[in-house]
């Protein structure tokens, strides 16, 4: 399991070692052992999937506020999509910055994103299931959003369409009207 940096401190990219054979493939999707060894501790108490029929769907940019912040470890397990987390910690040198990354059935890759950063992704396929990890029970109550295109973050979402929006995201606040109490 390798675990690689981004642009965003402790956003991380995880690739899972993939052991193939004649029958197909196997992986540990994850291991806190394997964290552990990188002094990552987290504590994932629940497991989310999502389905996608259409490409250009967007999921975003959500996240939970204090006290039931969410770290979360995302994964493509059918189609592909570009995931992308946005840092949103007072404070934090890469306030307002993005990065993104195709995560795919087919590159098995991970992204892990600690609570302070807003997660979204668009779907680059029909048919797309995401399942994700978090250190944090639902808590509706704590729900907060920004909008998927707010030009004070600029994120080159990768097809340029009206992506397929929930009502809820369709009318999400910009970044500077958010009210939240992440500081880094
Ligand atoms: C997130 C969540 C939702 N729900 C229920 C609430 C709604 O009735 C329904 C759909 O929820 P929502 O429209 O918020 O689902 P997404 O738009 O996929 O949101 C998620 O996708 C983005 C990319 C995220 O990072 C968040 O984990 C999450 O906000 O599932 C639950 O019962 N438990 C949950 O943990």
């Amino acid at each position: 399991m390798k675990f690689i940096k981004t642009n965003l401190e402790d956003v991380l990219v995880v690739e899972p070692a993939v052991f193939g054979d004649h029958r197909g493939w196997f992986m540990e999707t994850y291991s806190e052992a394997k964290f552990h060894e990188q002094n990552i501790n987290y504590q994932f108490v629940q497991d989310n999937q999502s389905y996608s029929a259409v490409k250009g769907t967007l999921r975003g940019l959500h996240f939970q506020l204090n006290p039931k912040a969410q770290t979360k470890l995302v994964r493509c397990t059918r189609g592909a999509i570009f995931d992308v987390a946005v840092d949103i910690r007072q404070g934090s040198p890469s306030y307002g910055k993005w990065f993104g990354i195709e995560l795919t059935a087919e590159n098995k890759k991970q992204l892990l994103i600690p609570k302070g950063f807003a997660h979204g992704f668009m779907t680059l396929t029909e048919d797309v299931e995401v399942q994700y990890k978090c250190d944090e029970l639902y808590a509706p109550e704590c729900d907060g959003g920004i909008l998927w295109n707010d030009p004070a973050i600029a994120i080159e979402w990768p097809i340029d369409v009206t992506p397929v929006l929930s009502a809820k995201d369709e009318k999400a606040p910009l970044l500077k009207d958010v009210t939240h109490n992440f500081v880094y």
